[in-house]
């Protein structure tokens, strides 16, 4: 894991290593400034307690002071620097991540509900991008701090050298234990935060069935359940944090302590100059700053690592349908074929069973079933959202798993139940915001799907907004939009999951004139809910648990007394 989350990072950082080496250099500037400047503080205690001219303690002070203003510009341009390439990567790993998102399978969408996937886009990342922009200067640069420190203070005196590295191995022990510990702690947290946001996006799109249902009571239990968890794991990962840093704290008092009192035995035995002592403090103090500002960046860290690692199991993630195949169906109109097609969601079930039905090139078959028999499934599998257990579906001839997916799902235009509309005009929605679709060709599908006079109706035309995420259109309208849509699209296969809701008469008519208009010429298939609109069809095909109850002709199913659709059609007669 960690070296797929390394590989991760050099790909992104690729293309940055100017601006990284910039970084580098600026801060070893910056770092050899720091240890620089306060040589001048030593300097200027001992020739103050030598006496020595006024001009040489003002040399000192002003040495001292531009030494500190020229690390100050460093530290201001390395914070520019690092916030570009921290941008400029993380930029492109959120559009990577969305885009890998978008084309994994339908079993994934699953798994990861909308507010965990914002949570790994946008949360995860950004606090990658906070780890790229302050981890160089707060993290590296301490520990190279830290480390300069020692080097020099063995430089002053040996001995105290030794004090302070003592010191610094062990609030280094200190630090690797709270690595330890602190990590499970963070990640729980974020997992919960994430649980939260992912529970909240759930209850917001369903807000109407949650009213509706008078669900408002469990929801805010759960709400509450999952609140009292984050409470739970805030608390326990900020005490991690907390206990380690105050020991740290403590540590350090008594390091300055040591090194004070060693100093002024030093100093009654001639070796040490009390400006030695003053530099061996201030180092001290510096060194303990560090340290404490690395333990506080430690949160940081860990939780960037914690993102890092999650981040990395989204983007190597593989898909359940691989994308391997190279064929394509053939320009036209294409057969469908279901050669003893297995399928189940998960190993426990199986929701097709031996299904098999030919549907020749242009003609249309009615699928009908009970609820829950498996009709759209069916259409998943064409569009290859998942891919059977056993036996095989075939377009144009061709196994559908060894057609390249993107050319395979431009030719299936597919209507379903729950139209997704955006909270845009009629005319993104129709064209899904692609500006070479001119506004002529939508407003001539409207004329050839018989909807002319709808569109008229509508208050601004193409530019009627549509107001929240579809809800200010009924089901009915919704679908009318989205033959609009697939007639623009113009797919050799239409695959329509009739809408179950009731539509007024006006409606029905409407949407019957434009289902006639869109099947002309093309395949399909319509998953009906009423009989009425299988009327015009070739073919049935009735399913009942996920095997095949009956198929054929619908013009012979029609004129066969005893065959399952004739008793159907006869019962909703009745
Ligand atoms: N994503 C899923 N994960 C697990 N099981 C599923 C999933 N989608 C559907 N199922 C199950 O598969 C079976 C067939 O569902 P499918 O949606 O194909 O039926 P359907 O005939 O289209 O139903 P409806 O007429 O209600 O739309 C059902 O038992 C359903 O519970």
């Amino acid at each position: 894991m960690l070296r797929q989350s390394a590989s991760l990072l050099m790909i992104y950082l690729k293309g940055q290593w100017g601006k990284v080496t910039v970084l580098i250099v600026l801060l070893v500037g910056s770092i050899s400034l720091e240890l620089i400047a306060p040589q001048w503080l030593g300097r200027f205690v001992d020739d103050a307690t030598a006496g020595a001219a006024l001009s040489t303690l003002q040399l000192s002070a002003v040495v001292f002071v531009l030494l500190t203003v020229v690390r100050q510009v460093f530290v201001a341009v390395a914070g520019y620097v690092g916030e570009d390439v921290s941008w400029a990567a993380t930029n492109r790993l959120r559009i990577d991540l969305t885009r890998h998102c978008l084309e994994l399978d339908m079993s994934f969408q699953h798994e990861y509900p909308p507010g965990v996937l914002v949570e790994r886009i946008d949360g995860d990342v950004s606090t990658l991008s906070e780890f790229f922009s302050t981890f160089v200067f707060n993290v590296i640069g301490r520990v190279l701090l830290s480390a300069g420190i020692i080097v020099l203070t063995f430089v002053v005196d040996w001995r105290v050298g030794a004090l302070l590295l003592c010191f610094a191995v062990m609030v280094t022990v200190v630090l690797r234990r709270l690595q330890g510990i602190s990590i499970p702690h963070l990640r729980a947290l974020r997992q919960t935060k994430s649980d939260l946001s992912g529970f909240l996006e759930e209850q917001l799109v369903s807000t109407e069935d949650v009213r509706a249902n008078g669900a408002r009571p469990y929801v805010m239990w759960r709400l509450s359940r999952h609140l009292d968890e984050l409470v739970r794991r805030t608390r326990s990962s900020r005490v991690a944090s907390r206990v380690f840093s105050s020991a740290l704290e403590v540590s350090v008092a008594i390091a300055g302590a040591a090194v004070l009192g060693f100093g002024a035995v030093l100093l009654q035995r001639g070796t040490m100059t009390i400006g030695g002592i003053y530099l061996a403090f201030y180092y001290t103090a510096l060194l303990a700053q560090s340290l404490t500002s690395l333990t506080f960046q430690i949160d940081q860290l860990q939780s960037a690592f914690a993102g890092m690692q999650r981040i990395s199991a989204l983007y190597y993630r593989v898909g359940a349908v691989p994308d391997t195949g190279t064929e394509r169906v053939a320009d036209g109109p294409f057969d469908v074929v279901f050669d003893r097609v297995r399928f189940g969601y998960n190993r426990e079930r199986d929701v097709l069973r031996d299904v098999s039905f030919r549907l020749p090139a242009g003609e249309s078959l009615g699928l009908l079933g009970r609820t829950g028999s498996g009709k759209t499934s069916i259409a998943r599998l064409l569009c290859r959202f998942y891919d059977v257990s056993g036996g095989a579906a075939r377009l144009g001839g061709i196994d559908v798993r060894e057609l390249a997916l993107g050319p395979l799902r431009s030719r299936i235009g597919v209507i379903t139940q729950d139209v997704e509309l955006f909270h845009a005009s009629i005319r993104d929605n129709l064209t899904l915001f692609s500006d070479e679709i001119a506004d002529e060709a939508i407003v001539d599908a409207f004329r050839r799907l018989g909807l002319h006079e709808w569109y008229t109706n509508l208050a601004d035309g193409l530019d009627t907004v549509i107001s929240g995420d579809g809800r200010s259109m009924s089901a009915g309208e919704a679908q009318l939009l989205a033959f609009v849509r697939v007639f623009l699209h113009d797919p050799d296969l239409l695959i329509l999951d009739e809408a179950s809701s009731r539509i007024d008469a006006g409606t029905e008519r409407l949407i019957e004139k434009a289902i006639d208009r869109l099947l002309a010429g093309r395949t399909a298939i319509v998953i009906a809910h009423r009989l009425s609109t299988v009327a015009k069809v070739d073919h049935i095909l009735i399913l009942q648990d996920g095997a095949v109850q009956e198929t054929g002709a619908r013009e012979t199913l029609l004129n066969t007394t005893d065959s399952r659709f004739a008793a159907m059609l006869a019962e909703a007669r009745a």
